[in-house]
């Protein structure tokens, strides 16, 4: 996929993985609308951005992905700023099992209800020219962690709901595709277990001791191969520190 020229999407930008594909999307020459609960951090982030690329390719949209009506004003500003959307990146997501509800509204209806916006806005059907949706989804969503279970079943779910998507014949006739990225453990706020984050801090950290941090680059990297190979769709990439980037599913049909 040629990414320069395409306009983008970032939920949860203002710092850790959304932060970097914001970047790297800009490095290669598209313009990024970045969205975050935290407005002053995400004003920060977009303003380092429009100082290395240039004012005109990178906006910022303070939004609450559980917020239906503040999702829609980010693709409704992102289309009236750029003209289109090529690019949709469900990242927001938060780890706090005490709040299990918000957990599961971030990671999963948050991606969800990027996704319909995505699909709305990119659909050929509707005057768009079709793209790509790339949801964040994590190692935990394959394998049961008993001392996350909220988290885990958002991203179970997450992982579900990107490949039935994928396997819709409207949306590939409407120019769409659809993957899943799931990174173990990557070095990032997320894992700095703050009370409430999980519901065993010990025993998460002698996890995390156990199999390793993955590095941002290879995050980017792996984030970059989905984008990037037009075959992908309904392909979910799994990534660790010992396995490497390995596709749990190729296309899901
Ligand atoms: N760091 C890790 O070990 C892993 C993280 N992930 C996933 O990657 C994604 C990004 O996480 P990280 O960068 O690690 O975390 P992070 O905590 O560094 O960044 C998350 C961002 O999402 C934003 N956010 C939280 N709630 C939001 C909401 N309601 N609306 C809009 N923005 C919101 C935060 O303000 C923050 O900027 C998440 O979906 C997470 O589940 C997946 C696998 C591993
Ligand atoms: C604060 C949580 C951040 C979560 C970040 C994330 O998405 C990545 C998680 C990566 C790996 C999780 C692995 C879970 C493994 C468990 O299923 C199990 O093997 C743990 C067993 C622990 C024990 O026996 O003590």
């Amino acid at each position: 996929m040629e990414l320069k020229g395409k306009v983008a999407i970032v939920s949860g930008a203002a710092e850790g993985f959304g932060k970097a594909f914001a970047e790297v999307l800009l490095l290669k020459g598209c313009k990024v609308c970045l969205c975050d609960i935290n407005a002053p951090l995400g004003q920060k982030t977009t303003g380092i951005f429009e100082q290395r690329f240039g004012k005109e390719n990178a906006i910022f949209v303070t939004c609450d992905v559980t917020v239906a009506e503040q999702f829609a004003d980010v693709f409704k500003k992102t289309k009236l700023e750029y003209g289109k959307i090529d690019i949709v990146v469900n990242n927001a997501g938060v780890a706090n099992e005490k709040e299990w509800r918000q957990t599961i509204m971030v990671n999963l209806i948050g991606s969800m209800q990027g996704t319909e916006l995505a699909v709305k806005y990119m659909s050929k059907e509707n005057g768009g020219h079709g793209g790509v949706i790339i949801n964040i989804g994590s190692a935990t969503g394959f394998e049961p962690v008993f001392f996350m279970p909220a988290y885990a079943a958002s991203k179970h779910g997450l992982i579900g709901f990107t490949r039935s998507w994928s396997v819709s014949k409207r949306n590939e006739a409407n120019g769409l595709r659809f993957a899943c990225l799931c990174p173990a453990f990557a070095e990032t706020n997320l894992i700095r277990f703050t009370e409430g984050t999980t519901l065993s801090n010990s025993t998460a950290e002698a996890l995390l001791k156990e199999i390793g941090v993955v590095k941002m680059s290879q995050v980017v990297e792996s984030f970059m191969e989905l984008l990037a190979d037009e075959s992908n769709n309904g392909a979910v990439l799994k990534l660790t520190l010992d396995d490497g980037a390995e596709y749990m599913y190729r296309d899901a049909r």
